[in-house]
């Protein structure tokens, strides 16, 4: 574990510090991590510039100068804020960021997506006591808020002039851990939904039998709404698709009674009740499809239902076509990453869809083609899970890692236009 006067003279220092930022939502603070962030990069040299779209939820933008500046730049993302955790369930503290004798650190935010953070910063390190110069700049962001959709993040940030000034031509983002010895690296995502269904109904005595009530209205719903996501997982279960590929539905709360002193009141039936889903969608779903669904199938009139469907960012780019990033001949930047994986003695998996989301969506709105990529092998999945960690020796190669990445793709001239 770490003493408590902890210098920073190590890169796992410097991971064990940011670490213990909390920066769990629902109450973030950033502008601590911030501040240590860009003490960091100044202290490489690097050029630091905090922007605020919105009060207190600052941008952090880092930049290292490449020798041909009429080349497009590139852009390496990771998101300040983390789920919450329950300190409870945690084996240490989720802000100790303790190092075990075995070299797991634990942390919320160790995988998602502190890692990173640090190791953007010390590929850069590593490349400038090598004297490395990149020829297009170098752009790394630091954004608030990706855990509560990115609207007042990553959303304001690629939308604003500051960042149609960095001609960013390339985009890394935050990817998933992999259980196997391969990198795995994601070109789309899943676009997620917040689908709230209501239902009203007849009230009455508890002990009566009739229909069309509230409670009656919503299960039939939820039953057929369990159907579909049965139909989704099945075709998961049977091999035929991955669970990215599918749409998925999840009940995420349930709302109803009539509330008494000491609970509810159990001899009345209410006329209201409602529940809420987590939906995402593959990148090429037709989401009218998805709301003819719901508008005739999950929360029909007929059966005095209403609902609400919350898109949690964009469906399609600029141009009206899936979010989802070339992986052929057509996207350059494809080739020259995996042979930067390669030559960092890697090996890849077949590029995946993201189950969940990241803000790489709203790059790749603008048709900027972006990877979801966080270098970790033979680690569980624990994103958003109880004792989150890392292992040291795997956070260090994914420093190599990043080496290799911003060689390759800062030195790759000929996508000059792209
Ligand atoms: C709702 S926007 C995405 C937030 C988070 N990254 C998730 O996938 O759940
Ligand atoms: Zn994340
Ligand atoms: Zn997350």
């Amino acid at each position: 574990t770490s003493p408590p006067q902890q210098d920073l003279e190590t890169p796992i220092a410097r991971f064990q510090k940011y670490l213990r930022f909390n920066t769990a939502h629902p109450n973030p603070n950033y502008t601590a991590p911030v501040s240590f962030l860009t003490s960091l990069a100044q202290s490489l040299g690097l050029k630091t510039r905090t922007l605020e779209f919105v009060p207190n939820k600052p941008t952090l933008l880092i930049t290292w100068q490449g020798s041909n500046p009429s080349l497009s730049s590139l852009l390496f993302n990771s998101h300040l804020d983390s789920v919450p955790a329950e300190p409870s369930k945690w084996t240490h503290p989720p802000f100790s960021a303790t190092l075990t004798p075995e070299g797991k650190i634990f942390a919320r935010g160790a995988q998602d997506d502190k890692c990173i953070a640090i190791q953007y910063l010390e590929a850069i390190r590593n490349l400038k006591a090598r004297n490395f110069v990149p020829t297009r700049t170098i752009h790394i962001s630091f954004v608030p808020d990706e855990e509560i959709g990115g609207i007042d993040g990553a959303d304001k940030f690629v939308k604003s002039n500051e960042f149609k000034d960095l001609d960013v031509g390339f985009v890394l983002d935050e990817g998933q851990a992999s259980v196997k010895d391969e990198f795995r690296v994601f070109y789309a995502d899943r676009s997620p939904w917040n689908l709230i269904i209501k239902a009203r109904g007849v009230p009455g005595h508890g002990s009566r039998m009739y229909d069309n009530g509230a409670m009656e209205n919503l299960m039939n719903s939820i039953e057929i709404i369990n159907r579909f996501r049965d139909s989704q997982f099945d075709v998961v279960k049977a091999g035929k698709a991955a669970n990215s590929e599918v749409i998925s539905v999840n009940p995420v709360f349930l709302k109803a009674g009539i509330p008494s002193p000491t609970g509810f009141v159990m001899n009345m039936q209410p006329s209201e009740a409602e529940a809420g889903f987590d939906l995402r969608l593959p990148p090429t779903t037709d989401p009218e499809l998805v709301k003819k669904r719901i508008a005739e199938e999950w929360a029909p009139a007929v059966r005095n239902m209403t609902y609400e469907i919350i898109e949690k960012g964009p469906l399609r780019d600029y141009m009206g076509r899936p979010l989802m990033t070339a992986i052929d001949d057509s996207n350059p930047w494809w080739s020259v990453f995996k042979q930067a994986i390669a030559a960092a003695g890697g090996k890849l998996a077949k590029p995946e869809i993201l189950s969940s989301t990241t803000d790489a969506r709203f790059m790749r709105q603008l048709g900027i083609p972006t990877f979801g990529f966080s270098p970790m092998t033979n680690t569980p999945i624990l994103l958003h899970d109880h004792n989150e960690f890392l292992k040291d020796t795997i956070f260090l190669r994914g420093i190599e890692v990043y080496e290799h990445i911003i060689r390759a793709l800062s030195s790759f001239e000929e996508a000059g236009s792209v």
